[in-house]
């Protein structure tokens, strides 16, 4: 770790005991000054370990002067202030965030510097501010909105405990609208919100809550930019606006992905400290019309059945998704259809690579490196005609596209474990017709270490756009003929007259999209790369090695 110069260094009190404190513009430090004195050419770290701490200067949440006849902090009792071993009549605590074992989990915590001299505690607390204010990616005033009903209904109490409390310590100020009604704020996002004056949007409640903040945002944007959503073609404009998830819902899959956890105060906390992840987000078109835009998961069969049977179990809450999957698993339906993509080429990595992607993903920085910074630099006619186009017919249980890994606490690694947030492309998952204990086995694997494309009926490709048709509308449809040729495109007409006669054919399934359901089955999808950003910083991976003197990872 690079070292910087100490902008303050005094010997103040913790909990009665001196400590050497010091200050730079990374790292504040705290060391017992005893433990350091009686253990002093004594190599062993664990000693050391003891009495030393340290918070990076970007994780501290706040800090505040406290009146000293105040209760103490550490036991909630009124004590007298102390007199030894330095007369500590001032005092200032310092709130920060500290990690907890549970895996990606974050929670507030404090100390409490007793300083001899007033001006000495007025020193630090400033200089502490300063610092804290030199941090410009710190959002000052945020637009809440609260979804009273998400998952089990319990959004506004997450809100007003466990969120709002940290948000006003770290003076951020908000204006909250608690929704009262589906769409109700897609639409004021969309039309009335003055976004000029806030520096982030903050979605409480569950996917399908998020997904109507980013589609207002979205909207916004292009709205504002004359950009036509409808138009496939279109390069859209990037959402300047950070979008901050406290989870209050059903699945919390975007959250789980993006942060490693579905708990409120975490996602809390990135947002205060202005952590930023940039994410993909598909278009979904049926021939010139704009359907909708998707981030997580797009599945026909199995997850579209799953939805559409939850859908009227709404009142269960969460447990809908579980009641409809085993209901939807005994169904065993199939569907039949073409998929045609377009495979994403070079150094993008594979969905079986293994390549999570993590905070400050190589994959993904690399990406946005190469992103086209003109309009008209890369648009779909062009890449089409430079890229061929993949055709798959079949029958299958489920399409899914995963443009994240769809990480979420029913399945920790997700739909797509190496999917990468923000590298411009989708995970297309074909689960071709198969028995069901075949079915089983492959969902079993979303649960455990065992990799659930490693199936003779799974297949997977990474890609930056793709389209299906339904069987049923095959007919017409021009692949047919560029498939089969005029030849296949009588005999497929026949046989979807004969079915239409006795009414046999399988019927259709329906699209998820992040949790709504498509009004079409026929769809066109197009990834668009790092069109808007959250206040997260994707999965952290655990530290390996602690700094024995100040404790930190380095
Ligand atoms: C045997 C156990 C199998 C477990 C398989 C779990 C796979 C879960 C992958 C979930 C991917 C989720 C992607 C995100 C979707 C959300 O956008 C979307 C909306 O979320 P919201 O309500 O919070 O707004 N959520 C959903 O569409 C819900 C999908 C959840 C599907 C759960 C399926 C459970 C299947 C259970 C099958 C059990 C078979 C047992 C047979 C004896
Ligand atoms: N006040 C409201 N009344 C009814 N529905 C709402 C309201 N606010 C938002 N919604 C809708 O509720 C749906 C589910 O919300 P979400 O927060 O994702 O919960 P869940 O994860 O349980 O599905 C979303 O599609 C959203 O549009
Ligand atoms: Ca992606």
């Amino acid at each position: 770790m690079e070292k910087q110069p100490r902008l303050l260094c005094s010997e103040l009190c913790v909990q009665r005991r001196p400590y050497e404190v010091t200050l730079n513009c990374a790292i504040l430090a705290w060391k017992d000054v005893q433990i350091g004195q009686k253990h002093t050419g004594r190599a062993i770290y664990g000693t050391v370990k003891a009495g030393s701490h340290c918070v990076h200067v970007c994780e501290i949440i706040a800090v505040q002067e406290m009146e000293d006849d105040s209760p103490s902090k550490d036991t909630g009792k009124w004590q007298k202030v102390p007199q030894s071993p330095v007369d500590c009549q001032h005092t200032f605590t310092v709130f920060y965030i500290e990690r907890r074992t549970r895996q990606h989990c974050w929670r507030c915590s404090n100390v409490t510097f007793h300083c001899p001299e007033q001006s000495l505690c007025l020193l630090w607390v400033q200089t502490i501010r300063e610092q804290l204010g030199l941090l410009t990616n710190r959002p000052k005033r945020l637009l809440v909105y609260i979804n009273p009903y998400g998952g089990k209904q319990r959004g506004k109490q997450i809100y007003d405990h466990k969120v709002a409390p940290i948000f006003s310590q770290a003076t951020i100020s908000t204006d909250v609208i608690v929704t009262e009604r589906a769409n109700h704020a897609r639409d004021h996002l969309k039309t009335e919100a003055d976004l000029k004056k806030y520096d982030g949007v903050v979605c409480v409640g569950g996917d399908g809550m998020f997904s109507e903040i980013m589609h207002g945002l979205v909207s916004r944007m292009q709205q504002d930019a004359g950009v036509d959503e409808s138009s496939m073609e279109e390069t859209l404009v990037p959402c300047g606006l950070r979008i901050g998830i406290i989870p209050a819902g059903s699945t919390d899959c975007v959250c789980y992905a993006t942060v490693g956890s579905n708990d409120p105060v975490t996602s809390a906390l990135h947002i205060v400290v202005g952590d930023s992840q940039p994410m993909d987000i598909c278009s979904v078109h049926n021939e010139d019309s704009f359907l909708r835009y998707s981030v997580s998961l797009l599945g026909y069969g199995f997850y579209g059945d799953v939805l559409a049977d939850s859908e009227r179990k709404r009142w269960m809450g969460p447990a809908r998704y579980d009641i409809s999957g085993v209901k939807t698993f005994l169904s065993h339906r199939y569907y039949e259809g073409t998929v045609s993509f377009l495979p994403a080429e070079g150094s993008l990595g594979t969905p079986r690579d293994k390549m999570q992607c993590l905070s400050g993903c190589s994959i993904c920085r690399q990406t946005s490196s190469d992103r086209p910074v003109s309009k008209d630099e890369d648009s779909v006619s062009d890449a089409e005609s430079r890229d061929t186009w993949t055709v798959i017919r079949g029958k299958f249980l489920a399409i899914n596209a995963a443009s994240m890994s769809c990480a979420c606490p029913r399945s920790p690694k997700g739909l797509s474990p190496s999917a990468h947030l923000a590298d411009g492309t989708t995970d297309l998952i074909l689960v071709r017709k198969c028995s069901r204990i075949d079915f089983l086995r492959h969902l079993l694997r979303h649960t455990n270490k065992d990799d659930q494309f490693d199936h003779s009926f799974v297949e997977v490709y990474r890609v930056k756009q793709f389209r299906f048709t339904p069987r049923h509308q095959e007919c017409d449809s021009e692949v047919d003929l560029r498939e089969n040729g005029a030849g296949g495109k009588r005999f497929l007409s026949q046989i979807c007259r004969e079915h239409r006669a006795c009414g046999c054919m399988p019927s259709q399934s329906n699209w998820n999209c992040d949790g709504e359901i498509l009004p079409h089955t026929a769809i066109q999808v197009r990834v668009h790369c790092q069109l808007i950003t959250l206040f997260a910083r994707g999965i952290e991976e655990q530290p390996v090695f602690e700094d024995p003197y100040t404790h930190c990872a380095i």
